[in-house]
């Protein structure tokens, strides 16, 4: 079977890339699961893109191997676009889901439910050792709700409901999710790409 690694240590990813590119028969692998011990990639751009490029070149040049990155993040308007690139440790290191929703929830105390608009974003970054970059980008529209509901999922998906919905993230189960989300519409982009991987 055809593999791919992807540099993520999110196994909440790291289950909805296996689930995206089985469809391909391709086997996606993550950073865990390879035998060598990998090290952090520090996160040090301003923009999805560059730290899905930093996570994914950085990887490839170690593997030799084509790589795909996502970075993705949570775009509240009432915050000023708050956590955005900072999704995953917005509440301080080590990163934890949980007190990142606290912070967020604590942060939109007042707002009522037509100001707690907010989005989703997922950068996919493949990079090939000698070729440039790709870069492909989804994204899901919704609102934050008052409280938390639902244990599926990850992140900050217990308090986001998708617009259309009445439910959270973590209320959906992981095919609804997975039609839906930010990296479904990001893995549709690169649509072509991957059957062009999957036929070599
Ligand atoms: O409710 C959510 N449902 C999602 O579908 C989702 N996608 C992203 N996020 C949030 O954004 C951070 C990404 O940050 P991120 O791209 O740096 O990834 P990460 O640090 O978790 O893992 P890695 O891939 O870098 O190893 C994550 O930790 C989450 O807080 C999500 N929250
Ligand atoms: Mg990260």
């Amino acid at each position: 079977m055809n593999e791919i690694i992807i540099a993520t240590k999110n196994a909440g990813k790291a289950n909805e890339f296996k689930t995206f590119f089985s469809r391909y028969s391709i086997n996606a692998i993550s950073l865990p699961e390879l035998s060598q011990e990998i090290a952090d990639i520090e996160e040090t751009g301003t923009t999805f893109a560059e730290n899905a490029a930093l996570k994914a070149e950085q990887i490839a040049e170690w593997l030799q191997k084509p790589v795909l990155a996502d970075d993705s993040g949570l775009v509240i308007d009432a915050l000023d676009g708050r956590p955005g690139i900072f999704s995953a440790r917005y509440a301080g290191e080590p990163k934890n889901d949980q007190t990142n929703i606290d912070k967020v929830l604590h942060e939109l105390d007042g707002i009522d439910m037509p100001d707690r608009t907010a989005h989703f974003v997922c950068v996919l970054a493949v990079a090939i050792p000698g070729d440039a970059t790709i870069f492909k980008t989804g994204f899901c529209e919704g609102i934050i709700n008052t409280e938390q509901a639902g244990v599926n999922g990850f992140g900050y998906d217990s308090v986001f409901i998708p617009d259309g919905y009445t439910q959270t993230m973590a209320e959906l189960s992981s095919d609804e999710k997975n039609r839906i989300s930010h990296r479904r519409k990001a893995m549709d982009q690169l649509e072509t790409w991957v059957q062009t991987y999957a036929a070599n």
